[in-house]
């Protein structure tokens, strides 16, 4: 069966996945029309804006979507014109953790993948490849292919196709534009396979052929699940290495470079850190234990989930050993919190470890100033209520502020806690922070990104994640 040669793509789903991913397909494929369609009218707006004023911040997306948009890239709230004209749909909206009703806590809500599966079926009105980009658990193909088959006019067939993302947030145009590999699930009848070949040319405008993997739907979705499973894995193992070098006085960086060198664990991704956050690990990781469990598998799903368990305990062990090292209390203490998104380069804080942070501060009595570079004030105040659901938000401002620098932050605390790499937390002027701060001050670096030695020339009291050297 020959491939149809895609000319019209849709995205459905706005967001830090489908914004970026198709708009770097309509810059590298000039030939193909893209419009990427979302419910949200504010979101579509800001991807409209006449200055740029993207609704994510993601360092070279600006420069895409100046090239693409209003050529061949297009961003809409009609949904239903958005699929019926396209050849090709990405489905690429929110899959959260369920948080009620059967597998709460732990299972992908697939409310969104399915309302949107459905309005595919209702309004189309000639064939479709239908991608699933959003990351799913198994299977979820065969249920958006029932609901399709199930509602579509006659002479209309819909091929499901898998093709999880595995761009990382603060890198997503160099992922994008140089991907590791890119994966495409098919069926592996004539038609699945022709579906396949369709997309893979799509990719291959950019993407040298080998690196396109072409496989079974099932070990696709599976395929996604696994990665972030094994990348979260591998933080949550440094982490744990890191609580023994605090207790015995090895260096976590030390240890990560000589582990690294061996060519079968390699270099990357060993940052000890106070915990990976981010709106997938986790949700994935749950999702995993989930689907084990439901296979009857109960020690693969308590392998898994302790990968979560080690974040968790991570987080509060920063937690402790800020007030631990604070003289056991830090009720009515000032402490800055440096970043509030999940990592560097991004303004997204969904499970940032730093909503953690400030929680258990604010919990312990502290007042908390929190400066991020990239987090608008209205996100931060979002989720510390929804951390801290009985309390009231006029409460939570009268322990909280927001500063406009790292300096301002800093300016008359005992404390200074980092909690995100940003670049430019590594370029502050610490004598002057110094200068500015109570005394004793302290810096608890939960990224390991400060030189404790000048810090500690300077006058500070530090304590870097994964050293057990003393203040
Ligand atoms: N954020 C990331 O870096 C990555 C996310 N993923 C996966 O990609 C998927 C999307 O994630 P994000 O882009 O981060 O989510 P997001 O929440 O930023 O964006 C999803 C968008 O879909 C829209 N939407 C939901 N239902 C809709 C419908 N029926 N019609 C039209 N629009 C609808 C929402 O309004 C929202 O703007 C998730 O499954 C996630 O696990 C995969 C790789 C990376
Ligand atoms: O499915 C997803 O959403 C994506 O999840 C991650 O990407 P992302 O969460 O954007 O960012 P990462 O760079 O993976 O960082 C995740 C968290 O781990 C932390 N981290 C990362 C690396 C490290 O060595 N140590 C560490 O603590 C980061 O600070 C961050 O909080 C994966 O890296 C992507 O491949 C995947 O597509």
């Amino acid at each position: 069966m020959a491939s149809v040669k895609v000319t019209k793509v849709c995205c459905i789903g706005a967001g830090y996945v489908g914004g970026p991913t198709c708009a770097v397909i309509a810059l590298k494929c000039p030939h193909i029309q893209v419009t990427i369609v979302d419910l949200n009218q504010a979101r579509v707006d800001a991807w409209n804006s006449p200055d740029f004023d993207l609704p994510i911040y993601e360092p070279g997306l600006v420069d895409v979507v100046k090239q693409a948009r209003g050529r061949n890239l297009f961003f809409s709230t009609d949904v239903d014109k958005g699929i019926q004209e396209a050849d090709l749909i990405f489905v690429s909206v929110n899959t959260p953790t369920k948080k009620s009703g059967v597998g709460a806590g732990f299972a992908a809500d697939l409310n969104y993948v399915e309302l949107a599966t459905r309005r595919i079926a209702a309004v189309a009105h000639s064939s479709k490849i239908v991608v699933e980009k959003s990351t799913v658990p198994c299977r979820t193909a065969e249920s958006m292919r029932t609901i399709l088959e199930a509602n579509s006019r006659p002479g209309c067939r819909f091929d499901i196709l898998s093709n999880p993302e595995f761009l990382a947030e603060g890198t997503a145009i160099a992922d994008l534009f140089s991907p590791d590999r890119v994966l495409i699930g098919s069926l592996q009848s004539p038609e699945g396979k022709a579906a396949c070949e369709s997309l893979a040319e799509v990719y291959a405008n950019w993407v040298p052929k080998e690196r396109i993997l072409t496989v079974g739907l099932w070990s696709s979705e599976l395929s996604k699940l696994a990665a972030n499973a094994m990348l979260a894995q591998r933080i949550s193992s440094i982490n744990a290495l890191s609580a023994i070098c605090e207790a015995t006085g090895a260096n976590i960086d030390e240890v990560a470079h000589a582990i690294g060198f061996d060519s079968r664990i390699g270099p990357k991704f060993l940052r000890a850190s106070v915990g990976f956050g981010g709106s997938c690990f986790q949700k994935d990781i749950l999702n995993l234990v989930y689907l084990s469990e439901s296979l009857h598998l109960p020690q693969v799903a308590a392998y898994w989930r302790q990968v979560v368990e080690m974040n968790e305990y991570q987080k509060h062990r920063f937690s402790k050993t800020v007030v631990d090292t604070l003289f056991n209390t830090i009720t009515g203490k000032h402490i800055a919190v440096l970043g509030f998104a999940f990592k560097a380069d991004t303004g997204d804080t969904r499970e940032s470890p730093a909503i953690t942070l400030v929680r258990d501060f604010l919990s312990e009595r502290a007042y908390v100033t929190i400066y991020d570079p990239k987090v608008d004030d209205v996100q931060i105040w979002l989720d510390l209520a929804e951390a801290c659901p009985n309390v009231p938000l006029e409460n939570i401002k009268k322990q909280v502020t927001i500063a406009r620098s790292s300096l301002e932050a800093c300016k008359n605390k005992e404390a200074v806690v980092i909690a995100t790499e940003w670049k430019e937390f590594r370029e502050i002027d610490w004598q002057t922070v110094y200068e500015h701060m109570n005394k004793p001050a302290f810096v608890f670096d939960g990224r390991m990104i400060v030189d404790a030695d000048v810090l500690k020339k300077i006058g500070f009291k530090v304590k870097v994640i994964g050293r057990g050297d003393r203040l």
